[in-house]
């Protein structure tokens, strides 16, 4: 838990979030038209809000699934490490999947899923990902679809955290130390 104050200044609107996920949404129907069998699984925690508001928008016969990984702790830094907390409920061998995440910042987290996800011979798989910091990449990987490329700022709301808090603001905002400023 950070001891440290901080304010969060808004960076994109809950109203600006909404219209990109519609345009997203469209393009994602365009791609799976032809798919009785869309499984869309979520990357816990950070992806809840998005994934319940980007379904809503798909208008297409999914299902839903979970799988949890975390790679930060309540740290601002990747351990590079990312650990499988909990898997899949359902098997992807000969299905399309639709991977959902908040954020693409070191990479690790989705290049990690992924690998995992592809060994399992799925039909299609794809990424989206509201938000990507291609300037703190680490590793080779570009998510399918993009919401919204970002600076090299630590960002928190609309399922983000910062130490698990901050996951419920409507909107992304950005982290700004109070005890930096002069
Ligand atoms: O591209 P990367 O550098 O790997 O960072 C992105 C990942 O980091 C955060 O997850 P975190 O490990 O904090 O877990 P959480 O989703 O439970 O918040 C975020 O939700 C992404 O999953
Ligand atoms: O900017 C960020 N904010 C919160 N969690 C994160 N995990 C990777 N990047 C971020
Ligand atoms: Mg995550």
């Amino acid at each position: 838990m950070s001891e440290r104050p901080y304010v969060i200044d808004e960076m994109i609107s809950a109203k600006a979030i909404a219209a990109r996920i519609e345009e997203l949404a469209a393009e994602i129907r365009r791609e799976f038209a032809d798919t009785d069998k869309l499984v869309v699984v979520g990357l816990l925690r950070g992806s809840f809000v998005f994934i319940a508001d980007l379904v809503r928008e798909l208008q297409l016969p999914i299902e839903v699934d979970f799988l949890e990984a975390s790679s930060y702790g309540d740290t601002m830094e990747s351990s590079r490490e990312v650990r499988i907390l909990k898997d899949l409920r359902g098997a992807i061998e000969g299905r399309d999947v639709l991977v959902v995440e908040d954020i693409v910042d070191t990479g690790h987290t989705l290049n990690h899923v992924t690998g995992l996800l592809r060994s399992r011979n799925p039909a299609r798989l794809r990424t989206i990902a509201l938000l990507d910091k291609p300037s703190r990449r680490e590793v080779d990987f570009r998510s399918d679809w993009i919401g919204f490329e970002i600076p090299d700022k630590f960002v928190v709301g609309y399922g983000i955290d910062f130490a698990q808090r901050n996951r419920n603001l409507p909107y992304i905002g950005t982290v700004r130390f109070t005890d930096e400023e002069g």
